[in-house]
């Protein structure tokens, strides 16, 4: 939103985990739309997931470099059209390090070498419930990038999926990066606001863009305790 009367601050949430508001600026938002755009045509575009007790998520994914699916990952879209996943480009990895040397110090992004985006789009009634990004074996920090509309992002603890919690207000251009003792936090979206994104971007909804790094050697791993993470199909 333009015309703040005070430059909203960086803040620290928890250990480790950092919001950093208009990290990127117009010119950069809408050339990772326009990413965005690309990477959702099919094949291997975006698709409703569909979780294992019979639900649907809200937001509608794409991934980059690894497909992720409830709850692993694979080479191709084993959910959906079974086309192979699209690369994860060099760019966006440059991005993803750049982002965790502002956030958490150029130190944390040394091991970074980040090889899965998930792209999530959500709309006025999307919204992702508590989980924890945990079916990576590497526990470089997690990059998150938002896009047009603003969101409630609740941030949570590593335990429960109850308090206690912080709900930060991300919008487009912000950053939140969650590395260290905040790795495998539970985090979510219980709302985004319709019809707050910045006018000259073009986007009406919200688009999410999550690095990680995988830290897979060679096939990667089925997770074990995964079912009850997207309760309700949020
Ligand atoms: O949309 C967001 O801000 C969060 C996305 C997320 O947590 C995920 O894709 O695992
Ligand atoms: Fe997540």
């Amino acid at each position: 939103m333009d015309g703040e009367l005070f430059p909203r601050e960086r803040a620290r949430i928890a250990p480790g985990a950092v919001h950093v508001p208009d990290w990127l600026d117009a010119d950069r938002q809408a050339g990772l739309l326009e990413a965005c755009r690309a990477w959702a045509s099919p094949p291997a575009g975006l698709r409703t997931v569909r979780t294992p007790g019979g639900g649907t998520m809200t937001a509608r994914q794409v991934c980059l470099g690894w497909h992720w699916y409830p709850y692993a990952y694979a080479r191709t879209v084993v959910d959906g059209d079974g086309t192979p996943v699209k690369p994860f480009p060099d760019w966006l990895g440059e991005l993803g390090r750049r982002a965790v040397a502002d956030a958490l110090g150029p130190r944390a992004a040394t091991e970074a070498r980040y090889d899965i985006a998930l792209i999530n789009f959500y709309d006025g009634d999307a919204r992702m419930g508590l989980h924890r990004d945990a079916d990576e074996q590497s526990d470089a920090p997690v990059v998150s990038l938002s896009l047009g509309d603003t969101c409630v992002f609740r941030f949570g603890n590593t335990e429960t999926r109850t308090r206690p919690w912080t709900d930060v207000e991300l919008r487009s251009g912000d950053l939140f990066v969650f590395g260290g003792a905040s790795r495998l936090a539970y985090h979510g979206v219980p709302r985004v606001l319709p019809g707050t994104a910045p006018a000259g971007l073009g986007l009406t909804g919200r688009l999410n863009v999550t690095l990680r790094v995988s830290g897979f050697t060679g096939a990667p791993p089925r997770s074990v305790d995964a079912p009850a993470r997207f309760p309700g199909g949020g």
